[in-house]
């Protein structure tokens, strides 16, 4: 993408509104605009990067043997008053009324859509387990939206929901998400820690949050520091068939939970060295909650024994959108976004110091198109702003890679490649930079 054609309304300041890094760095770097409280439209840089997080999501919901599917944002208010929840769920509801005065509602979650979905096609326990998924935006009317895409009210949620026909087979699929959870944040380049956590208005008795330990989380947490390096499971698993429990157990057998959850005595009994107190951002919530809407909405399948019994079920929530925020506040500095190469919006920066000069235009041109028939996602700055400009963009919207081509390095036959994360700078041939890129 040539930037001279693309939409990239980067802000010299953050408004002041804009409190923590990740709100201020967003809105600087033009990657979303408020558009109501808690309401943001996605600038196209901003987009770019929630597409990939939400690819991660996918392929390893998928690798998991979830099925993904996409359920409506707006809802049956009867659905809920199925389930009991119509009335519990509180001002956080967006409720709607149509023209033909039907009582509808923006979904909060999904548990309700989707056991309807269930009840209306599976009857029998031979076609269990199941987990359907979805990634799907979702409205929660947060009294006090805040920190930009952290606390929205309109944000981007994967929900995913299991169907077993007992506690064992449940359990089996609790397992399948905690693990499939520690891959994903982690191909992300966050450490989440899975702590024991509260369940709140989805309900059930089994439940983690993962947390990402930064200053400006909204949560306070409190685990063993081996939580935190403990690397993930990887994915070459036997995801169907294999036991999970002793990975979810390694970690769970260290302690590890939210403030809601936090026994002080038995965290004190650690060693002090062991123990880590910090606040956290919780980007993912699993549940277990057996037959709670099973039962009121008669989901059920005919058993082995020929009888009818209602689902055991369990819902898995990321935040989408929220680990934008998240990732940034765990990867920054003073110059702006450093984000990890999976989630990056474009690959590589190209950095012209003098558009308009042959030599230099005819070697960013020639780097653009071969790193392109690569197959890589490259953003050439080919505006005529001044140099330091283009450094401090580029700083500001994080791309991993920067090449920078200038006059005298290429009288002398190189271009430079700075490392973004690292700031090391090395000189080369631009054959040698394209090597090493692609
Ligand atoms: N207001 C919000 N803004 C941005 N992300 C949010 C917001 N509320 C929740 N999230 C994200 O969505 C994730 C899942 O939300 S949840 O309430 O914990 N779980 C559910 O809704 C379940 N139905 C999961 S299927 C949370 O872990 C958090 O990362």
């Amino acid at each position: 993408m040539r930037l001279s054609r693309y939409f990239l309304p980067v802000l010299k300041e953050a408004p002041s509104d804009a409190q923590i890094v990740s709100h201020q760095l967003m809105l600087r770097a033009g990657m979303i605009r408020q558009e109501a409280a808690g309401i943001y439209a996605w600038l196209p840089l901003g987009l770019r990067v929630l597409n990939k997080i939400e690819q991660i999501v996918r392929e390893e919901m998928d690798r998991a043997g979830a099925i993904e599917l996409l359920m409506p944002t707006i809802q049956l208010a009867d659905l809920w008053r199925e389930s009991g929840r119509y009335d519990d769920y509180g001002d956080e509801m967006l409720r709607i009324t149509d023209r033909h005065k039907r009582e509808l509602l923006f979904g909060p979650t999904a548990e309700e859509v989707v056991t309807d979905i269930f009840r209306a096609s599976i009857k029998s326990y031979k076609d269990l387990p199941k987990n359907l998924y979805n990634i799907q935006w979702k409205f929660r009317d947060e009294r006090r939206p805040r920190f930009g895409v952290m606390r929205g009210r309109e944000f981007f949620m994967k929900d995913a929901y299991s169907f077993d026909l007992d506690a064992e087979g449940a359990r089996k699929s609790y397992n399948r998400m905690f693990v499939a959870y520690l891959n994903l944040f982690a191909r992300m380049g966050l450490k989440a820690v899975p702590m024991r956590a509260d369940t709140g208005p989805i309900g059930g008795d089994l439940s983690h949050e993962f947390i990402v330990l930064a200053e400006t989380g909204e949560s306070a947490v409190f685990c063993h520091k081996d939580l935190v390096e403990m690397p993930a499971p990887g994915p070459d698993l036997d995801w169907i068939n294999g036991d999970l429990q002793p990975l979810v157990n390694q970690r769970t057998a260290l302690y590890a939970a939210t403030e809601e959850m936090h026994d002080e005595a038995a965290f004190n009994a650690l060693p002090e060295d062991d123990r880590l107190s910090a606040r956290g951002i919780e980007v993912g919530h699993i549940f277990s909650f057996g037959t709670k809407y099973s039962e009121p909405m008669k989901a059920t399948v005919q058993g082995p024994d020929g009888q009818q019994v209602p689902v055991q079920m369990g819902s898995y929530g990321v935040g989408v959108s929220r680990l934008l925020g998240a990732i940034i506040e765990a990867s920054h500095d003073e110059g702006g976004i450093i984000w990890p190469e999976s989630v990056a919006p474009f690959d590589v920066g190209i950095v012209n110091m003098r558009q308009g000069d042959a030599a230099c235009d005819e070697v960013c041109d020639k780097a653009y198109a071969a790193l392109k028939a690569a197959g890589k996602d490259v953003l050439y700055d080919d505006t005529d702003a001044r140099g330091g400009a283009k450094f401090a963009t580029m700083d500001l919207i994080g791309l991993p890679w920067q090449l920078i081509v200038g006059p005298k390095g290429v009288a002398e036959g190189v271009v430079e490649l700075k490392n973004r994360k690292t700031g090391e700078r090395q000189s080369a041939s631009l054959d040698a930079v394209l090597e090493q890129l692609v």
